[in-house]
């Protein structure tokens, strides 16, 4: 089966160009000037649209245990907003429980996916417990596809590594070519903080930002990127929020060091205010690095156009408002962390394109370019070439919606962006060429994703 799209213009890192896109099967076979390509048993007309590569949100949490409760996107519901979005590729975080391995934290996380996604997949590995068996079993984590380890220098007692331990991952991670991706929060000093405020009678969601300062994840960030510098280990720095944090990962780079990290729509657009919402609504916006001062916003677009920050990913991690949240009223502290977002990422990053913030090629290599070249899944994904899959966006930069819950389609009962009102839209996703969205709808299946086993030789290029 053949399809051509026609008229449209064709987005990579280099901007737009008109040009047509034949797609045989799973796979794109050609691109070339208006009008050459074809037949083709079907043709979707692209005039007055953008034909991008799929996006890719290297950072989501389907399914994930956390704070005694769980994210509600299941895989089949998380992914298929995903596509709604114009994200045709995730990859997830497997969580190593304390006491178990790595490994058979892998086979779970195989099963809770394989078989229930809607577009493709792949891991990155939480290590939660460094020992000696969970270091060697790094480089079989690395042989099954997963060869990017996330650690944590916040929340003490669950997922917390000391220094001494994060430096043994990283000797490991240098040894086997892995790269080592950091939540950089100090989890030790905001934990204090926190513990003061609550005595205090504190208690209120917006002390969740408050306790946990921008100079802590600055901190963090810089200890984070020193440990790297020590092993020689590459290191990711995700959900990138605070200036502070920033000015650390712009030093190491201009020093030459292999150090690259993402930020998160929510911390471009949202902020302390949303946290600071009377009636318990500040709930919805607890996450953590928390939603800052709105004067680190401007910094963060900077970072983007000056490749200080290289990819746009969402954390997306969604608790219900009701019943999840709620477990945190009367104490900030047991609000379940994490915001919903999979499904908006390319529109609020084309709002930074009709904003004046990004360039059309920077919007496409930060959520889609760019991960598929960090993390082992370039040129397969993230490009519009011959022989790379056919996951494609077919995109009307000219449409108008209004994000809100009653129209999205993540499985959570809340929108972070109820009311925003978006230039541009989602028209079409193909999926390894098959149409999943269309204007008739959502046209794909759960049981369509594959899983994707990265190429640790692709990594950071
Ligand atoms: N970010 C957040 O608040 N929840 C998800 C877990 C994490 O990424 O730290
Ligand atoms: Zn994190
Ligand atoms: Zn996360």
């Amino acid at each position: 089966m053949t399809t051509l799209i026609s008229g449209g213009q064709v987005l990579s890192t280099m901007g737009a160009s008109a040009a047509d896109v034949l797609v045989d099967g799973e796979i794109i076979v050609a691109v070339g000037a208006p009008g050459t390509l074809g037949p083709a048993d079907e043709t979707i007309d692209a005039t007055g649209k953008y034909v991008l590569p799929g996006g890719i949100d290297a950072h989501t949490h389907m399914e994930m245990p956390f704070g005694g409760t769980h994210s509600v996107d299941s895989f089949g519901t998380g992914t298929t907003a995903a596509a709604w979005g114009g994200t045709t590729t995730i990859i997830d975080f497997a969580v190593q429980a304390k006491g178990t391995s790595l490994l058979s934290t892998m086979d779970k996380w195989h099963e809770k996916a394989d078989g229930n996604c809607a577009i493709d997949y792949g891991f990155h590995m939480i290590v939660s417990d460094v020992n000696d068996s969970s270091l060697k079993e790094m480089q079989a984590c690395v042989d099954g596809g997963v060869g990017s380890f996330k650690m944590f220098m916040a929340y003490p007692g669950v997922f917390y590594s000391t220094d001494g331990e994060i430096l043994l991952a990283m000797q490991k991670a240098r040894e086997i070519g892995a790269t080592i991706m950091m939540h950089a929060e100090n989890g030790i000093a905001i934990d204090q903080l926190a513990a003061q405020a609550f005595a205090a009678g504190k208690i209120d969601p917006v002390q969740h930002g408050l306790t946990r300062p921008p100079e802590l994840e600055g901190e963090a960030t810089s200890r984070a990127i020193q440990l790297a510098k020590v092993t020689g280990a590459p290191l990711y720095i995700v959900h990138l929020s605070a200036s502070q944090a920033l000015a650390a990962v712009a030093e190491a780079r201009n020093d030459g060091q292999n150090v690259f990290a993402e930020t998160c729509p929510q911390y471009l657009y949202l902020s302390i205010e949303d946290l600071a919402k009377p009636d318990f609504e500040g709930s919805k916006y607890v996450a953590s690095p928390p939603l800052r001062e709105k004067s680190h916003q401007a910094d963060l677009w900077r970072g983007l156009r000056t490749n200080d920050l290289s990819v746009v990913s969402t954390d997306h991690c969604p608790f219900c408002f009701k019943d999840q949240k709620e477990l945190g009223r009367g104490d900030f502290r047991a609000i379940p962390n994490g915001i919903p977002g999979v499904e908006h990422r390319m529109d609020l990053l084309h709002q930074g394109v009709v904003a004046g913030e990004l360039t059309l090629g920077r919007w496409v290599e930060t959520c889609s370019t760019t991960p598929a070249r960090m993390f082992g899944l370039y040129p397969r994904k993230g490009v519009i070439a011959a022989g790379s899959d056919a996951d494609i966006v077919i995109y009307d930069p000219a449409a108008k919606q209004t994000l809100s819950v009653e129209t999205h389609h993540m499985n959570v009962d809340y929108s972070a962006y109820e009311g925003m009102e978006i230039t541009g839209k989602v028209e079409t996703v193909l999926s390894r060429g098959r149409v999943v969205v269309s204007p008739s709808g959502f046209s794909g299946s759960t049981t369509h994703g594959k899983f994707l086993s990265r190429d640790l030789n692709q990594y950071l290029n």
